[in-house]
């Protein structure tokens, strides 16, 4: 049998919408965090991040076929001015929701996540400081495996 994709190994679907919802109460409830989020929870925050992540991590390409893939996942930053302050916390709430939700602790599990929300987020902080019209894209969702040769550049 190969080995199980991140996606698999988390616990799949289910813990990663547990996992999204723990981060996003964070969003709307944290300081630094709710200066950009506002304090009015939006449901579908946490359904649509869960279905990105699992795309990311070797699951169903969900957030390709239902929300418009890379290009609407960066226009959904575009003009959101994000600080650096406001990544680092989006990054630790990650990890704080990921002990809330019981993430295995398994050490590279663990090192894969960040390394993918250091990632993720440094291109979030970049295009929130573009308009909307500057954003354009037709690379597919990024994949995130096991290795450091299964990220993108
Ligand atoms: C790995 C990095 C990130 C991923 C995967 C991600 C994912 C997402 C997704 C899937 C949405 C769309 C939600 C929807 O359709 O309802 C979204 C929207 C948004 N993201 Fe991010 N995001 C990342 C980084 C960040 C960072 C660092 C910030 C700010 C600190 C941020 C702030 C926002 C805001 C303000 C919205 C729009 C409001 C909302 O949907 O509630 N994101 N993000």
């Amino acid at each position: 049998m190969s080995d199980p994709t991140i996606y698999e190994f988390i616990g799949g679907g289910d813990t990663l919408r547990g996992l999204a919802e723990a981060h996003y109460r964070r969003c709307t409830t944290d300081p630094v965090l709710r200066q950009v989020f506002g304090t009015e929870p939006r449901p579908e925050h946490a359904v649509h991040l869960a279905d990105w992540l699992g795309e990311v991590f070797g699951g169903p390409a969900t957030y390709t076929e239902k929300h418009g893939g890379h290009e609407a996942l960066l226009l959904h930053h575009a003009g959101k001015h994000i600080t650096e302050d406001q990544r680092a916390a989006f990054v630790r709430a990650f990890a704080e929701a990921a002990d809330e939700v019981g993430v295995p602790g398994d050490e590279h599990l663990r090192a894969r996540l960040t390394s993918y929300l250091e990632w993720g987020t440094a291109i979030a902080k970049d295009v929130s400081q573009a308009t909307p019209a500057d954003i354009s894209s037709t690379d597919p969702v990024p994949k995130w495996g096991w290795d450091e040769k299964d990220s993108p550049a």
